[in-house]
């Protein structure tokens, strides 16, 4: 199969010795959304950059579409990258600004004029098409940075934190048009950015990293099902992780660890240390089922917003545990400070991994 995007254990450290990247692979699919998503610093931007070519690498391998681009300079690869700051020449107008790339190109005039009105035509910029840059808005900024990358046709454009500059509901509506503008022209998109929330509901996949390291690379909804280490189990969503001692296979796809907390069976060898599971994994139950895992505290904090109720419960040992249950239900209503609690956890909700 041939991607539109692969990098093949591609690292980065700086000439002063610093080690951005390490040992990066990823396969990008045709189409594909892709977000990078870590803590400043953890090497986003600097892998964004290595794709591109605004950055040498220090080991590996960059491939688009089975072309090995590694050496290639930025202007020849199938990409184009859009900035946070939008990267804008403010003395120019809309127009040249869009035209930009394109005359690097040596793109000739008929084709370039007629391809700068088609795109500032769906982006809604012809009436601004002669103001100077610096005279627009966020959002019309982050629109005219958008159609300079769209407009030379890339196969995959690449955005480091484009929305980070809008204010939230402009992000918010903008997050929305790019979805849509994505799914319209199937170009392959690389995004940048350190908001959860930005990366878990754009892309069809998230690499996230911490330390110049891959941690985890799936679709949103497993990074929060199946949390594949110990940061992503705490860096996503609301996670308890229970350490313990291997107890070997349950059978089936399932393992157990033994926690001071009892056995914890979940998704798994056996051979792991930790088992997580997720704060909406928890109910509040009279008794469980016999399949159940059975944890008992007491109510130390609830708090109900919306249709959620936030639980903190105190197990032996005064560990607070994080509980997220359905608001609605008159034993969540009735609780009280220090009331006993008994909480069910199923098992396939449970998954256990290496410390
Ligand atoms: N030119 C450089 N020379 C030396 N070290 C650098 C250079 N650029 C970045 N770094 C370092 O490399 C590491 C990764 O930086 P990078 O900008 O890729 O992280 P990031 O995840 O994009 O962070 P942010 O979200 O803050 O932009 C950091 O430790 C950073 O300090």
């Amino acid at each position: 199969m041939v991607y539109d995007l692969e990098l093949i254990s591609v690292g980065k450290t700086y000439s002063d010795g610093t080690v951005a990247v390490s040992d990066f692979d990823l396969k990008v699919e045709k189409g594909e959304f892709v977000a990078f998503l870590g803590p400043s610093g953890c090497g986003k931007s600097t892998t964004l950059r290595m794709i591109a070519g605004f950055e040498d690498i220090t080991n590996g391998e960059v491939m688009m579409m089975g072309r090995n681009v590694t050496h290639v300079p930025p202007e020849k690869r199938p990409t184009s990258m859009i900035f946070q700051n939008y990267a804008l020449f403010p003395h120019m107008s809309v127009r040249e600004n869009v035209a930009f790339g394109l005359d690097v190109k040596g793109t000739p005039k008929a084709e370039r004029d007629r391809k700068v009105d088609r795109i500032l035509d769906m982006f809604d910029l012809e009436p601004f098409a002669d103001r100077k840059a610096d005279k627009l808005s966020g959002g019309q900024r982050q629109r005219i940075a958008l159609a300079r990358g769209l407009v030379v046709e890339p196969e995959i454009l690449l955005l480091d934190e484009p929305l980070g500059a809008l204010d939230a509901n402009l992000r918010r509506i903008i997050q929305n048009e790019l979805k849509l503008l994505q799914r319209e022209l199937g170009i392959t998109f690389v995004f940048v950015t350190h908001a959860q929330s930005e990366a878990l509901g754009l892309s069809d996949r998230v690499v996230v990293m911490s330390n110049g390291v891959v941690e985890q690379i799936s679709p949103p909804r497993e990074l929060y099902r199946r949390p594949a280490t110990p940061f992503v189990a705490d860096f996503i969503g609301s996670n308890t992780v229970f350490e313990g001692t291997p107890k070997g296979t349950a059978g089936s796809g399932f393992g157990q660890i033994d926690t001071p907390y009892g056995i914890m069976t979940g998704l798994g060898q056996g051979n792991e240390t930790l088992a997580v599971v997720p704060a909406e994994a928890f109910r509040i139950v009279p008794m469980g089922t016999p399949n159940e895992i059975l944890l008992h505290g007491t109510l130390a904090e609830r708090q109900l917003v919306g249709a959620v109720g936030h639980l903190k419960i105190r197990l032996p040992g005064d560990r607070d545990i994080a509980v997220e249950v359905s608001a609605d239900r008159p034993e969540v209503r009735t609780l009280t400070p220090g009331a006993p609690v008994t909480l069910g956890v199923d098992p396939a909700s449970v998954t256990l991994i290496h410390a």
